[in-house]
């Protein structure tokens, strides 16, 4: 450790050690003297100047650190009291009365509620602090809001209280505190204080319109999140502190105010008038929780070695007709390994979300989930049959030869084959798959299109075309569809002579026996 370094811990120590009192003040200031003194003979011996770029670093840190003006505050102000009886006790001896009221209520078997409280406050620090005008310096943590701020019009707005230019001082005062904002919620502000410091950013000499600024310019994380999970931090083992957690339930949008630790992130519920954050875990917990929970799982079913990131395949889904080995219509093709956002997605932690603003004339795609054969693609031919102006689906492309009758942009886009690899490999199609050595698919660009000339674009892919569907840009609804009952599902298909889409010769009727 160099000098400066020993001489400064030496002061830190000395101050965190001792009880703030009047006295302790003076006593201080006596240290601090003391202290500079000694650094500034030590750097005046050249052999202890600072030579290293790291030592430097931390002299001028030293120098222009908090703690350091807040002790010059405290010289100055001894000094400016000079001699005055105001930071001493009212007796010498009080400290010496205080401890051995503390003692002898320490020592007592019993004690009254009465003693309770005399004890609990003189243990108090402010209590030692007596003097009344003296000055103290709060540090309030407000987290800024949208509350409305009635009746602030005359001064500026500060979360949930008013500021002022004193007349006399011109320093900046609190002017008014708003009812049930957040500073009154605090019960730490008060009409008359002064305002020192705003965001670590000193206030003096500043118009309240500069402080406003400051305000504004505070960069509060706008990061909201829809979680995927529910969560209890009573019953969560790995929080820290389970009085500071925030629980909330899968659906629910958080407004992530911090991410600063890498595991625990501070979030209010949005809408939620509570204006306090809580800790909830942040992504990388939450997956490596899941993750964790996932290989126990699999381990007691008695699987064998399972991968920290487990990617579904096919297989592991119930039987996909598409993944029949004879495709009825076309066999799509994914490689889940190519697709980033795969793994992340089959762990669902929290998605980022936004507040959706809408577009005159421009309407969100329409996306029809649902079970195989439940009547996705009549729904879409039903909606486009009650209004073909405004419902419109995507005409696919294929690499098949054009047949006689058939006209290019009415049943298909005709491309050549290498056309169409192409704009597979660069991500162009939502989804495309291989019949009869021909490929088919749908591209991003002709959903855009429909959007983007005033119609309501329906869709009907396979499950897998989600992950290039669900985005920004896009931001389609999606549908499920649920199948009715089974009378009502016998009744309907079997009326319409309904065919199965998926077996293998497509020409069966429904067996619902
Ligand atoms: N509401 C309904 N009433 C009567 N029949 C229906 C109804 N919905 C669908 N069907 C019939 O059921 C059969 C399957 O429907 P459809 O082809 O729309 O299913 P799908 O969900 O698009 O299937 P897939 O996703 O597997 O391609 C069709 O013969 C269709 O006419």
């Amino acid at each position: 450790m160099n000098p400066i370094e020993h001489l400064w811990e030496e002061l830190s120590r000395w101050i965190n050690y001792r009880l703030r009192t009047p006295e302790v003040l003076i006593e201080l200031d006596v240290v601090l003297m003391r202290t500079l003194s000694r650094l500034l003979s030590s750097l005046q011996q050249a052999s202890n100047l600072p030579s290293t770029e790291e030592e430097l670093g931390f002299l001028s840190d030293l120098l222009q650190s908090k703690e350091l003006h807040a002790l010059f505050n405290v010289h100055n102000k001894v000094i400016s009291n000079g001699t005055s009886d105001k930071f001493f006790p009212m007796l010498s001896t009080s400290m010496d009365v205080m401890a051995d009221v503390l003692e002898e209520l320490i020592n007592r078997p019993h004690m009254s509620e009465d003693c309770k409280e005399l004890f609990y406050l003189l243990q108090k620090p402010h209590v030692q602090e007596a003097d009344e005008d003296e000055e103290t310096i709060k540090i309030v943590q407000l987290v800024k809001s949208n509350e409305p701020l009635t009746g602030a019009q005359s001064a500026e707005p500060i979360v949930g209280a008013t500021i002022k230019t004193d007349e006399v001082t011109g320093k900046i005062v609190i002017a008014r505190v708003m009812h049930g904002g957040a500073a009154d919620r605090s019960g730490l502000i008060h009409v008359g204080d002064e305002v020192v410091e705003v965001n670590n950013m000193n206030v003096e000499g500043k118009t309240p319109n500069d402080v406003l600024k400051i305000l504004l310019n505070a960069r509060e994380s706008k990061v909201r999140v829809r979680a995927h999970f529910n969560y209890d931090a009573t019953t969560d083992p790995y929080i820290p502190c389970k009085e500071a957690g925030l629980d909330f339930h899968k659906g629910d949008v958080l407004h992530i105010v911090s991410q600063d630790d890498a595991y625990w992130w501070q979030a209010r519920r949005e809408g939620d008038r509570n204006m306090r954050a809580g800790l909830i875990p942040s992504r990388a917990l939450q997956e490596r929780r899941i993750i964790y929970e996932r290989t126990q799982k699999d381990g007691e079913d008695g699987l064998c070695s399972v991968s920290a990131l487990p990617v579904l395949t096919c297989s592991q889904f119930p039987k996909s007709p598409r993944c029949a080995s004879k495709p009825k219509t076309k066999k799509i093709m994914y490689d889940t390994a190519e697709n980033d956002d795969f793994d992340r997605e089959q762990i669902a932690t929290y998605e980022e979300v936004a507040k959706l603003y809408p577009r005159p004339g421009i309407y969100r795609p329409i996306v029809l989930i649902g079970a195989p054969g439940v009547g996705r693609n009549e729904l879409k031919r039903r909606l486009i049959d009650t209004d073909p102006d405004k419902y419109k689906t995507p005409t696919p492309y294929t690499s098949r030869p054009m047949k006689t009758g058939e006209v290019n942009g009415k049943e298909y886009f005709f491309v050549t084959r290498e056309q169409m690899e192409e704009d597979i490999e660069a991500s162009k199609f939502i989804e495309f798959g291989e019949y009869k050595g021909n490929l088919y698919g749908t591209s991003a660009e002709s959903v855009k299109t429909i959007v983007n000339t005033g119609k309501v674009c329906i869709l009907n892919p396979h499950y897998q075309a989600l992950k290039m569907l669900r985005t920004p840009q896009l931001k389609p609804y999606i549908v499920y569809i649920k199948p009715p009952s089974l009378e009502v599902l016998k009744e309907t298909r079997n009326a319409n002579h309904a065919r199965s889409t998926f077996d293998v010769n497509n020409s069966r009727g429904f067996t619902v026996s």
